[in-house]
């Protein structure tokens, strides 16, 4: 069976033979995946293996590089997401992102939050709520509910990335996809933010990208390990560190590379 599309039932999103090029390089080949909603998937990998150019597929964040070329086939919820009708500002309303840096806007903190659903045409009066919830469900509401008008760049590294994380939250996507989150925080604001996504799976479906090994064993249900832009091996977490299939996994999560 194709790698990737074993172990999971029902999947929100299904990769089908994914390859990409960036010019005449290949970074992709032939990639399958199918992922289950509410459930955390973690992609692990060596530097270059192309986890973060996976990822960016399932948002069509790739489209804004020059010279890149995608063959293959990506449903979200069994709609073609490279479909001539898709609407890319919907996909990634739905198909939401934060990135490793946090990159909060030079604006308040209420008004990095409310910034998406104004745009999306929120009526003024929900704004207030909705900027709460999505704070609340950020875990970071307690922390900055009495200055809100406060510019966002005054927090810390590890607030303004549950900033963001609510800044995403805020315009109701289903999926979020989390490249490489927290690999700019300390180790408590990490755990936090492990904790958060570790709630957040209740109401949607993540896929993070990280260079922490032990991050993805505490946190992911299954986990897809990448080398030279092949899927080599998907699974349940555990399998994959406790019983990998692939000496290649192996040697990657035993450290004897990478
Ligand atoms: N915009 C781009 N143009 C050209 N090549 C790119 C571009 N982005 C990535 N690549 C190349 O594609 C390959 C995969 O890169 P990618 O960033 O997806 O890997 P990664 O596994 O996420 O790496 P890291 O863990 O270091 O972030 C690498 O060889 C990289 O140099």
């Amino acid at each position: 069976m194709t790698e990737g599309i074993q172990n999971v039932s029902k999947p929100q999103i299904k990769v089908e033979n994914l390859n990409l090029w960036y010019g005449e390089k290949q970074a992709l080949k032939n990639v399958s995946m199918h992922i289950p909603r509410n459930s955390i998937t973690a992609l692990i990998g060596p530097s270059g293996c192309g986890k973060s150019t996976f990822i960016r597929c399932l948002n069509r964040m790739n489209d804004l590089i020059n010279n890149c070329r995608i063959e293959g086939k990506v449903t979200i919820e069994s709609n073609n997401i490279y479909g001539p009708d898709v609407d890319v500002v919907d996909l990634r309303k739905s198909v939401g992102m934060v990135f490793q840096k946090p990159n909060p806007f030079p604006m308040s903190i209420y008004d990095n939050v409310a910034y998406g659903p104004r745009i999306h045409g929120a009526n003024r009066k929900d704004l207030d709520g909705i900027v709460e919830r999505a704070l609340r469900s950020a875990a970071i509401w307690d922390e900055v509910s009495d200055r809100l008008k406060s510019p966002a760049l005054s927090l810390s590294g590890g607030q303004q990335q549950r900033l963001c994380i609510a800044r995403t939250l805020a315009v109701k996507p289903k999926i979020i996809l989390f490249d490489e989150p927290t690999s700019a925080l300390d180790p408590i604001s990490t755990l936090r933010i492990e904790d958060l996504t570790t709630d957040l799976k209740k109401d949607y479906t993540i896929v993070i990208v990280t260079h922490n090994m032990q991050q993805a064993a505490r946190i992911s249900d299954y986990t897809g390990f990448f080398l030279m832009g092949e899927l080599i091996e998907f699974g349940q977490t555990k399998q994959i560190f406790q019983n990998p299939r692939k000496k290649s996994t192996e040697d990657y999560i035993t450290g004897r590379f990478g």
